[in-house]
């Protein structure tokens, strides 16, 4: 893939106060990439440096290898004209009805036919699943499809990159996942780079190539979703995941409970093929440790399969040892289970 977008140290201040941090990062062209980070971590700002919705206050903004940081008038009018944009309230007009939400957005500069504008439009509705809702008002419809008829319009004029900020907040689980499908579906069929904010981790594992985590205006990772949710040890992602993973909650209780040492669990993560290996049963036999597996699951993170185990290994010290040399030779990542947190 080629890069299609990119930062270089960028920075930006609001009254002298910095919100995005000297951050420098490349989006490939045909892409998903994620912005994740917790509220008021600078994810918005950073979005709307990439379209010079807003100007850093310092760095590079480059779009096909072209720095465009300093474009006026008309050419940086041409140039958003390459991003549609879709937000968290969907921002419809109510009066209109879900067609005419999109047909206002169609630009009139280029001076195409009714015909082809009409079909267009019918074209995109059916894409998002809307066609026999072309008629009906905002107010009539849901969540999700009101996000269908913003990605309609947003699509309209054929943009090359879709910045999606916070799109599925507003939505319940089951329009979410409607809608992280759409999205990928576009994507897709449409080859379109799509670049989204999200402070739901599922969100990424559903359909992010990269992600970026961004914390206090500081980029802290960047990767596949399972290199940053999963492999990264900086507190600050752990404890963002933490939001999302019970074992966090349940851990302490077991230690407290039972007189289990922090340090005596051992969090396993097991990754692609060695998913369908009996590891466990191969450590018995080889080593004689038994495993006593406190939580796991297996989940698809991105491209990557993993499950996450915690678990304690019972046995003599140097069979334990073998044990993670075993484990440490096919890949496994391992983490000793600290008191507080989750460390390397
Ligand atoms: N136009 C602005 N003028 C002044 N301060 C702003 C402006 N836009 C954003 N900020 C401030 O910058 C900080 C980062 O805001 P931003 O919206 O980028 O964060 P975010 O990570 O997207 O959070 P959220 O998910 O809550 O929108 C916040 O403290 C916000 O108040």
């Amino acid at each position: 893939m080629k890069k299609l977008l990119g930062l270089e140290n960028i920075s930006i201040e609001f009254d002298k106060n910095p919100v995005v941090k000297n951050i420098s990062l490349k989006i490939e062209d045909g892409e998903v990439f994620g912005i994740v980070g917790y509220s008021g971590a600078g994810k918005s700002t950073l979005l709307r440096s990439l379209n010079l919705l807003l100007k850093p206050t310092s760095g590079k903004v480059f779009y096909n290898h072209e720095n465009v940081t300093n474009l006026k008038g008309s050419n940086l009018k041409k140039f958003r004209k390459q991003f549609g944009m879709i937000f968290q309230h969907f921002n419809l007009m109510e009066t209109r009805t879900v067609y005419n939400n999109v047909r206002i957005a169609v630009d009139k500069k280029k001076g195409e036919k009714e015909k082809v504008v009409k079909q267009r439009i019918r074209q995109l509705l059916e894409t998002v699943g809307l066609e026999k809702l072309a008629n009906k008002y905002p107010q009539e419809l849901s969540g999700g499809q009101k996000q269908r008829v913003a990605i309609a319009r947003a699509l309209i004029n054929k943009p090359k990159v879709l910045l999606c900020d916070e799109p599925t907040s507003a939505l319940d689980p089951l329009n979410t996942n409607t809608l992280l499908k759409l999205l990928k579906k576009i994507n897709r069929e449409l080859k379109l780079t799509i670049v989204i904010i999200t402070h739901e981790i599922d969100v990424t594992k559903a359909i992010c190539d990269r992600v970026s985590f961004i914390d206090n205006g500081e980029l802290l990772a960047l990767g596949s979703p399972s290199e940053v949710f999963i492999n990264n040890t900086t507190s600050s992602i752990q404890k963002f995941i933490s939001f999302n993973e019970v074992h966090a909650r349940t851990l302490p209780y077991v230690k407290n409970k039972f007189g289990v040492h922090g340090k005596q669990i051992y969090q396993l993560i097991i990754e692609d093929e060695n998913v369908v290996q009996p590891l466990i049963s191969n450590i018995q036999e080889l080593f004689s440790i038994k495993t006593i597996v406190l939580a796991g699951g297996i989940d698809v993170y991105g491209s990557s399969i993993v499950n996450n185990m915690f678990v304690i290994f019972q046995g003599d010290r140097t069979g334990v040892k073998k044990t993670l040399d075993y484990l440490l030779k096919l890949k496994v990542k391992i983490k000793q289970h600290g008191e507080d947190e989750v460390q390397e």
